[in-house]
């Protein structure tokens, strides 16, 4: 008989809101680096660009995608694409180290078919939102950030009668892994700002935000 070796923990770190998980410097400096040079290679035929809000508001952050789907916004609205909106291409693969992670962090029973890319440089920040643009609203939502620590700010999602409680920030550092699951799948986030030249990880400074989805 063999014995059985159970894994090494990961180092999760409860949070005040169930549901959202956070795993702190969950891949080292090499991880790090292998994942941005996988991401660069997948931005070199999917490039960065920058949305407009539905209103034509352009973004603040440039976006990519990765995956059978990608998330898009227009004058058309919100919605997942098969094709990168400026080139027509179908977007890159989605690097293995992701979908690994998904695996062992999720356990949900199928992979995410969508990752997008999110570059934050200078000013660039994110507003308040719910992520509700997937088809399943229980799958959960995977979240990876390189480079620059950001401010994130997040909070439970409305109740019945639409009001929505207080929210509060948590640090997001390169390497860090967090997910939105269960009660807190509809939480509102968004991030507040960068701390910037907290990391030397991206060569033009700013962050880079995976997160992946199952969308279809
Ligand atoms: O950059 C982040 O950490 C959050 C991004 C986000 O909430 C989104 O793209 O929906
Ligand atoms: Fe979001």
């Amino acid at each position: 008989m063999t014995s059985q070796i159970p894994p090494p923990a990961l180092p999760e770190t409860p949070t005040a809101l169930p549901g959202f998980r956070l795993w702190p410097g969950l891949l080292d400096a090499a991880a790090q680096g292998e994942l941005l040079a996988q991401v660069q290679a997948g931005l070199d035929a999917a490039p960065l660009y920058r949305p407009t809000t539905p209103g034509g508001r352009p973004f603040s952050v440039r976006m990519s995608n990765f995956g059978a789907v990608g998330w898009v916004s227009d004058r058309a609205g919100y919605r997942y694409q098969p094709t990168h909106p400026m080139t027509g291409a179908p977007w890159p693969a989605i690097p293995a180290p992701l979908l690994s992670l998904w695996d062992a962090l999720t356990g949900w029973p199928s992979p995410p078919d969508a990752c997008l890319v999110n570059l934050y440089q200078g000013e660039a920040k994110m507003g308040l939102h719910q992520d509700k643009d997937e088809r399943d609203l229980t799958a959960p939502v995977l979240s990876v950030s390189l480079g620059d620590t950001a401010v994130f700010r997040i909070g439970p999602a409305p109740d019945e009668t639409g009001k929505s409680g207080a929210t509060s920030t948590v640090r997001l550092a390169s390497g860090d892994v967090c997910a939105l699951t269960g009660p807190a799948r509809l939480a509102r986030h968004g991030i507040d700002r960068l701390l910037a030249g907290s990391s030397r990880l991206l060569p033009d400074g700013g962050r880079i935000n995976l997160t992946l989805r199952v969308a279809g």
